[in-house]
């Protein structure tokens, strides 16, 4: 089996962790790494010394690079954008990003329209609909093929509930799902479905609980402070996109069954979903079965908790204008 992932932003501080992870999964023959600043070349040169099957090339723009990067890539990983700083909130790269997405995506619908696309670039509440609008015009549009990238939330929720319950080394052995988006509140980690269960000293304390999920929701800020300036998370994101990718392609590409991660995906005219959440959004982060296709099957948001049901809320609001931000940064005509 041959199969090349292409990653764009690959010389930026998720780009080069997530590019080394990348490199030793032995499923991938070819790594193409494209960035607009030229050490990327370096960066390849780097990585193609590590003794496993992916041939690895580094891409500039010059030379048609991002051509040759995203022709016959089966996979399109982008972490592509500028990170925030403190102070900015993830909507406050939308200027920035926007841009960077748009032309991304119009080059994957151009060379690469078949591939799996994972968007990492915040604010992904809006990046993943722009994709989505730029795919549409192009005709190239696969809602099952598109995903935004939450898994981040996924692991900082096993990590921070277990540090929450006094067993910081306990993290791996909580898988917790979290549905919404990804950004402050509309990050929603359903600590009440977690296997295994959490426990009721952390359950039934609604001081405890509300610290906790508080803290998951803004845990990127955590990072944004500490990094004082330089930057947001770069290599938990890599560990966690590494993760989401290789689910995806052991699902997509080795027959793997039964592979449930959460991604922010196309719910549009998902009837159920919108009777779960009671309201009907274009795009919302959901367990996804994933299979040969992408996207197999859309898991129910399943039962919430009292407290669980007024954050969703809360996530609602802050969600329908993200999505329809991205929506118009495309569909509206610029001057
Ligand atoms: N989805 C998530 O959970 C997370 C998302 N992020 C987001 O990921 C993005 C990247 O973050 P970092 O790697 O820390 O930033 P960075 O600034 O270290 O790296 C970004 C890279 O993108 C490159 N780039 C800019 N425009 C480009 C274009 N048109 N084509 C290709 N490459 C381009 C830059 O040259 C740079 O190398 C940010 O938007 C950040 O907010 C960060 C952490 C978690
Ligand atoms: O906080 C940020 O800006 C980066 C991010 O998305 C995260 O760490 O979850």
């Amino acid at each position: 089996m041959s199969l090349k992932v292409a990653l764009l932003g690959a010389a930026g501080g998720i780009g080069q962790p997530l590019g080394l992870l990348l490199k030793q999964n032995p499923a991938i023959t070819e790594l193409a790494l494209f960035d607009v600043v030229p050490v990327v070349k370096g960066v390849a040169a780097d990585i193609s010394h590590v003794n496993s099957p992916a041939v690895t090339t580094g891409y500039t723009k010059d030379d048609d690079g991002l051509k040759h990067a995203l022709t016959g890539a089966q996979v399109v990983v982008i972490p592509a954008g500028v990170p925030r700083k403190p102070g900015m909130t993830r909507d406050d790269l939308f200027n920035i990003n926007a841009g960077i997405v748009r032309d991304l995506a119009q080059a994957i619908a151009e060379f690469c329209p078949k591939a799996f696309v994972c968007v990492i670039s915040n604010p992904v509440n809006s990046t993943v609909p722009i994709a989505a609008e730029v795919f549409k015009a192009a005709g190239t549009f696969d809602p099952k093929r598109l995903f935004g990238v939450t898994t981040l939330d996924v692991v900082r929720s096993s990590t921070m509930s277990a540090q929450a319950i006094g067993d910081p080394t306990g993290a791996p052995k909580y898988t917790i799902p979290v549905v919404g988006g990804h950004s402050g509140v509309t990050i929603l980690p359903l600590l009440s479905q977690s296997k295994p269960a959490l426990p009721e000293s952390l359950l039934g304390d609604n001081e405890k609980l509300k610290a906790l999920i508080h803290r998951i929701q803004f845990g990127g800020d955590e990072v944004v402070e500490a990094k004082a300036g330089a930057g947001s998370a770069t290599l938990s994101m890599a560990y966690a996109g590494y993760y989401f990718v290789q689910r995806l392609i052991s699902a997509a590409f080795e027959g793997k069954t039964g592979v449930v991660e959460p991604s922010y995906v196309y719910t549009k005219d998902e009837a159920s979903l919108a009777s779960e959440i009671g309201e009907s959004l274009d795009f919302f982060s959901v367990p996804v079965e994933l299979g040969p296709e992408g996207v197999k099957k859309l898991l129910p948001v399943g039962k919430l908790s009292e407290y669980e049901a007024s954050l969703l809320k809360a996530a609602l609001g802050e969600l329908s204008g993200s999505i329809s931000k991205g929506v118009s940064f495309i569909q509206t005509p610029k001057l």
